[in-house]
């Protein structure tokens, strides 16, 4: 074989903006042959409207085979190989070379030419920035008007750590997902913005006015019962689309479920999202999904996993609307998988032996919890309890699917979900409006009297019926940052500094000055941005006004602990990531352990310890409300109150040696009894010693 043509359109995404669509003539020339039988493959099929389907075969030995049928030219077939270049995206180079000449910046090309496919950037001089609207762990999201489009989009600026391949590519995934993905309820991503001289890189998403997390914690405000079926339809169609497409979430809470003022439900945030193929069984890490609504394969170590992972999540929002506050706020990756055996029993024992889940062993319970679901939401309508009862199955194959649960009779009995248009009208609220709220409120504390909770404060706590969660994998980074504390301190700073790149691209962090618009990134094109008026969410410019400042001096919102844990944070969840797409790539099978053992400090034996402490805590608990299912006596009285571990870290030791893992645990639980004993024992004697003092008051007194 030799040379073959192929437009790149016959391998471009299924849906794209007209307006941005390249075809270009690229000549693929056949370096390589690949043999099939010893590859390892991940598939990714291509279509689009016209007809066009073409297969591409990622193959281990660094080759890419593409064929399929090219519609367009009479069904004529079409297979080339390319050979990849080590650590590059996989695009043939010519049409790398093609991208860059479209405008895309090298570094893009090189490692996310897939995800650009097609595509041209926007150039940054055609918005106009409004302000700051968000900011996610490794993002800052404003509001921004397009000024050729002529409406207002949300532009997400991805942070990059000093633009390594490997966090390109980590962004790549997101934009080459929200590509695959065209649905009314996920959000749509219209472009990027970016050029060939920049070093940043601006994500365009059609604007949307509140998060469900944001709505949820306005005090004045209470979801009625056709409303949260309506969010709930909403976010189960959106997620089915997913689902069908091949893509797991990952990251389902409140902060991602984007709304607009017509009512309309968005899923957002793909940062954690990945393909799946539900025929092949491929390992991903499992440190990922926010706590507290990471279902528990995921916290005891699953590896293999599919759509379940997102129903379990849809099932704590679910509950959460109901509730108006998180069912399930651990703070460490021990106490949520406490938290959710209390809530809904701990597996069974067919469970446990089939699932052969990593931190087993550790985690099974002395005794079984019971499930106490319906009767914790007893308040609940029988068929949002229901609905309930199937999302949050502990065995991940009991929770059906996201098609079943739109069939379920939460959505045909009455009262029957409202129409989105039918919605209320609400004020901008973000849940990071909440955040801001509750900063403002504790700057006001620093200022305020000694010892003294200002009122401001005190109203936050109160009313927020919905506290932001924790970001995905927050436990993770405040365990490296403790680490990285503990083994120098005077690296920290050069490790978890600003991004150069965020300074440099003259997009400061800060949120910007009224009618700023979008920097240009310094490019080629030349053309001045041009100024608008602001007219930012009104806890913005309360909060500036609140702060005392003039609004063009805006309040600083990031310090330098913030900038360090968002770093952190960044290298935390891409690492994770990474390791995992490194495993897709190279087709490896293996199980992240020994990277994350790497990693990160923290051991089983720590975790297993505050376990143990949990579930004794938890029979005493039981104890005290007269509900028993542990009738052994020598628990009570391990573990104060005083002295809990909160155990903020990976489960994993570094070493990874199960056997001294297993010792470990043994050795606790011994002592775990014998401390029990010896309290108890202490006890007896402080009874004795008391009864004796009476009778002996009794005897003084003459009575
Ligand atoms: N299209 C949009 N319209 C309006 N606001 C948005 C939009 N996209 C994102 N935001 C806001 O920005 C915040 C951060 O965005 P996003 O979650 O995509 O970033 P991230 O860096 O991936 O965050 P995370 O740490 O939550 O994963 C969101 O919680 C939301 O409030």
């Amino acid at each position: 074989m030799g040379c073959i043509c192929c437009k790149p359109s016959a391998i471009e995404d299924s849906k794209q903006s007209p307006t941005s669509k390249v075809s270009l003539d690229v000549r693929v020339s056949m370096a390589t042959s690949s043999r099939r039988e010893d590859s390892q493959r991940t598939k990714d099929r291509y279509g689009n409207s016209e007809g066009r389907t073409m297969l591409i075969d990622k193959q281990v030995n660094g080759s890419v085979r593409i064929h399929g049928e090219n519609l367009d030219r009479k069904r004529e077939k079409v297979e080339c190989v390319v050979r990849q270049h080590p650590g590059r995206g996989s695009v043939p180079k010519a049409i790398e070379g093609e991208q860059v000449a479209a405008g895309w910046p090298a570094w893009l090309a090189a490692v996310a030419g897939e995800a650009i496919q097609g595509w041209i950037p926007r150039r940054a001089d055609s918005f106009e920035k409004l302000d700051k609207i968000g900011q996610g762990t490794y993002s800052n999201v404003y509001r921004a008007r397009d000024l050729d489009q002529k409406k207002v989009v949300a532009l997400k600026k991805v942070r990059f750590d000093n633009l390594e391949p490997e966090s390109v590519r980590f962004m790549a995934r997101e934009i080459h997902i929200l590509r695959r993905l065209d649905h009314p309820n996920v959000i749509k991503l219209e472009g990027l913005v970016t050029s060939r001289m920049s070093c940043s890189l601006y994500l365009v998403f059609e604007y949307m006015e509140h998060d469900l997390a944001g709505l949820a914690s306005n005090p004045g405000l209470k979801f009625s019962e056709p409303q949260v079926k309506c969010y709930m339809q909403q976010l189960l169609c959106g997620l089915d689309h997913c689902h069908s497409r091949g893509v797991l979430h990952r990251d389902i809470k409140g902060s991602n479920l984007l709304l607009d003022n017509n009512g309309i439900l968005k899923i957002a945030d793909f940062g954690l999202a990945s393909f799946y193929d539900p025929l092949q069984n491929q390992p991903f890490t499992s440190r990922v999904v926010t706590l507290w609504y990471r279902p528990p394969e995921l916290l005891l170590g699953a590896t293999y996993y599919g759509t379940a992972v997102d129903l379990w999540s849809t099932g704590c929002i679910l509950a959460e609307l109901y509730a108006g506050k998180p069912i399930m706020p651990g703070r460490t990756e021990v106490e949520q998988l406490h938290k959710i055996f209390k809530l809904c029993g701990s597996p069974s024992e067919d469970y446990w032996r089939k699932s052969k889940l990593p931190h087993a062993t550790i985690f099974k319970p002395q005794r079984p919890y019971r499930r106490c679901v319906a009767e914790t939401f007893k308040e609940f309508p029988a068929p949002a309890l229901a609905l309930m009862e199937t999302l949050l199955s502990i065995d991940p194959s009991d929770r059906g699917s996201a098609a079943s649960a739109l069939k379920s009779e939460f959505f045909t009995t009455k009262p029957l979900p409202c129409g989105p248009s039918s919605l209320p009208k609400y004020p901008p609220s973000k849940e990071f409006d909440a955040k801001m709220r509750n900063e403002e409120a504790r700057r006001q504390g620093a200022a305020g009297t000694k010892g003294q909770r200002p009122e401001l404060e005190r109203k936050a706590t109160r009313e927020s019926r919905a506290a932001p969660a924790p970001d995905a994998n927050a436990e993770l980074v405040l365990s490296m940052q403790k680490r990285q504390n503990q083994s120098n301190s005077k690296s920290r700073s050069e490790k978890f500094n600003p991004h150069p790149e965020e300074i440099a691209s003259g997009f400061p962090i800060d949120p910007p000055r009224p009618s700023q618009a979008v920097e240009s990134n310094a490019d080629a094109h030349g053309n001045h941005p041009k100024r608008g008026s602001h007219s930012g969410p009104l806890s913005h410019r309360a909060a500036w006004a609140k702060s005392g400042k003039n609004r063009d001096d805006p309040p600083k919102i990031l310090t330098g602990a913030d900038l360090s844990m968002m770093s952190g944070l960044v290298a935390a969840r891409r690492n994770n990531l990474i390791s995992e797409d490194h495993r897709e790539r190279s087709g490896s099978s293996q199980s992240e352990a020994p990277k994350l053992f790497a990693r990160f400090p923290g051991s089983f034996k720590e975790a297993s310890e505050s376990f143990i402490q949990h579930d004794q805590e938890h029979n005493v608990q039981q104890k005290e409300d007269g509900r028993s299912d542990n009738k052994d006596p020598v628990l009570l009285g391990y573990g104060s109150k005083g002295n809990k571990i909160h155990y903020s870290g990976p489960l994993l030791v570094p070493s990874g040696n199960v056997d001294q893992m297993l010792k470990d645990h043994d050795r606790q639980i011994q002592e775990a009894v014998r401390r029990a004993r010896l309290d108890k024992a202490k006890k007896r004697k402080v009874q004795l010693e008391a009864n004796h003092m009476s009778t002996t008051s009794l005897f003084v007194s003459g009575r």
